[in-house]
């Protein structure tokens, strides 16, 4: 029953919000998406009224729950996405990596981003965020569910801007998980599963500097803007994967989920 009025929820919610992102299907994001998208950014409409407290979005005469999101942060290889596959399967999240999202769309046949991608993946560059958020709604839309891990994002200026414009509404924002780990340490570890065949075609040494130079400059103050605000949990990603689960699990619990 819960599950059920969740997903009526999100659904009437992005619905209500006019949004375009979600009138498109996730495997037509197309440029015209992206003109609708910028241009929705002139009348952003907060459907909340003073009658809906901020983690509840007012639908006619009922106020609902809007779905929870966690942002995943960390280095390239800190084991981000080892982690929510992890959180996955003890507790009820949904887990969106922009990653694996991009590189769908860099794959899928007829994407007029294709290149675009390919492009900054391959120079550890950040996608701008049109594209990104536009693929990370539609996945939310269609998954129907009310619990998300959003890994890799946002992991810039642009991306936390776009998100603020497009998606901070609609959500209900709980905190950043951000796994803790050392350079050399996330290097090894992506040149591991460069290796151990991961077909990516960024876990080589050339693009991992690239890589690690954007998370420097550019992720580390998204993440200390975030720890201002008293909005991070701090995990050190360092350890065995398992030990690094203990911690993610304790903190999760204490967050009451
Ligand atoms: N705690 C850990 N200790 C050792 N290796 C790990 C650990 N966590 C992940 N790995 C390995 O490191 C690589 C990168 O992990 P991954 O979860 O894909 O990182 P990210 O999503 O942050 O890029 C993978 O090959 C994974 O198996
Ligand atoms: N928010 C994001 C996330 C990833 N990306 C791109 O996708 C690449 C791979 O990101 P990822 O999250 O899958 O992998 P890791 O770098 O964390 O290992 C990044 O280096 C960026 O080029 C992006 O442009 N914007």
């Amino acid at each position: 029953m819960w599950r059920a009025l969740a997903r009526t929820t999100w659904r009437a919610a992005a619905n209500d919000c006019g949004s375009p992102g979600f009138r498109f299907a996730p495997s037509t994001l197309t440029q015209q998406q992206l003109r609708h998208s910028k241009a929705s950014k002139r009348y952003t409409t907060n459907t909340n009224t003073s009658t809906a407290p901020p983690h509840k979005i007012r639908i006619g005469i009922m106020s609902v729950e809007k779905p929870k999101v966690v942002f995943v942060l960390g280095g390239p290889g800190a084991g981000k996405g080892t982690q929510c596959s992890r959180i996955v399967d003890r507790f009820q999240f949904t887990h969106l990596s922009a990653g694996d999202l991009l590189r769908e769309e860099r794959s899928r046949e007829g994407s007029e981003f294709g290149n675009l991608i390919e492009d900054y993946i391959r120079n550890g560059k950040i996608v701008p965020v049109e594209v990104t958020c536009s693929l990370l709604e539609n996945a939310m839309k269609a998954s129907g569910k009310s619990r998300f891990l959003i890994d890799g994002f946002p992991r810039n200026q642009d991306n936390l801007d776009g998100w603020n414009r497009q998606m901070s509404e609609k959500v209900d924002f709980q905190f950043v998980l951000f796994f803790d780990c050392g350079e050399d340490v996330c290097v090894q570890r992506c040149l591991g599963r460069g290796q151990s065949g991961s077909g990516r075609t960024d876990d080589n040494l050339d693009s991992l500097k690239k890589r690690i130079s954007t998370y420097n400059n550019d992720s580390l103050p998204i993440i200390k803007f975030f720890e201002g605000a008293g909005q991070v949990k701090r995990i050190d990603a360092s350890p065995d994967a398992e030990q690094v689960y203990g911690e993610v699990e304790k903190i999760l619990v204490a967050s009451g989920f």
